[in-house]
């Protein structure tokens, strides 16, 4: 049984500031991913059976993207892994943990959701720091890691949606999380913001080393992000495509198009 209550984003951990000013390019790792092993997950909601036996295993540092048709069980995936839902049956393991303890003590996880949730009483920065004693050094590092150095002292409401969602990946990042669970997060995003979000997040997923779980409804979004795009039906893992592309990828290249168009005929299929 996993622990349903777990605060995403205001539980402190231990982590090293980061330099606000002239940050390194590529800083040095100050936590590597982690592992994640799921066997035979089972979660029903009344009759309805959402995860049927879900078995996976994610390597550290590795970048997953999970795809399937409203209401397959993506997010419910995302929660059962993060622990605010509980499971049936199954095992989750997070390191070396069961999710349980390892989200108590172990390494820590994040979760980034479709909306910011930011306390809109709150500045940006005390928003990002929020949970941290004395981390407003921290988040100022978060925000400049995220380019919204210059907007530590705004509210969230002067802030577009996509600023917002800096703003939400900050406050993950300045936990130094080894997991990063992405509820779709980009999904109200106009295009042009979406893709700009899509390369920040890759970049640094590549500087510091998560592992990274994103759920989406965008083929595109899913092969240009992932190494491996994970397809959910009928509560089952019915697809695991490997997407063996160099970094960063081109969208409108031929293999990058046909993996793209594998995953859609695969989601219109049904
Ligand atoms: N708390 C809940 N109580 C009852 N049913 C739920 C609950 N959460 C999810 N469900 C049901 O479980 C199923 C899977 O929901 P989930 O949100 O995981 O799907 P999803 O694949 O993420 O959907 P979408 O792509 O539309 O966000 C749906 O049928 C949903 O109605």
């Amino acid at each position: 049984m996993l622990h349903a209550t777990l605060p995403l984003d205001t539980e402190p951990f231990a982590f090293t500031p980061e330099p606000v000013e002239a940050a390194p390019a590529r800083r040095p790792l100050q936590r590597q991913g982690v592992g994640v092993h799921l066997q035979g997950l089972t979660k029903s909601f009344g009759e309805r059976r959402v995860l049927d036996g879900i078995g996976l295993e994610l390597k550290a540092g590795e970048f997953v993207a999970i795809v399937g048709r409203s209401g397959c069980g993506k997010s419910t995936l995302l929660r059962t892994i993060a622990g605010l839902d509980a499971v049936d049956g199954g095992r989750i393991t997070v390191g070396n943990g069961v999710a349980r303890d390892a989200q108590r003590d172990g390494p820590p996880l994040r979760m980034m959701f479709q909306e910011a949730r930011l306390l809109p009483w709150k500045t940006v920065l005390e928003n990002v720091a929020l949970g941290l004693p004395n981390g407003l050094h921290a988040a100022a590092g978060a925000l400049a890691a995220v380019g919204l150095a210059d907007r530590a002292d705004a509210w969230p409401a002067q802030l577009s949606g996509g600023q917002r969602q800096r703003v939400a990946l900050a406050r993950a990042l300045v936990h130094e999380p080894s997991l990063l669970l992405l509820d779709e997060p980009l999904g109200a995003l106009d295009a042009l913001t979406r893709i700009e979000m899509q390369q920040l997040i890759e970049s640094l997923w590549r500087q510091r080393g998560f592992t990274a779980v994103l759920v989406t409804h965008d083929v595109q979004e899913a092969v240009a992000l992932a190494d491996r795009v994970l397809l959910i039906e009928d509560g089952r893992i019915t697809l695991d495509l490997a997407v063996d592309l160099p970094r960063p990828r081109t969208r409108g290249n031929p293999a990058f198009a046909a993996l793209e168009e594998k995953l859609l005929d695969r989601l219109l299929a049904r």
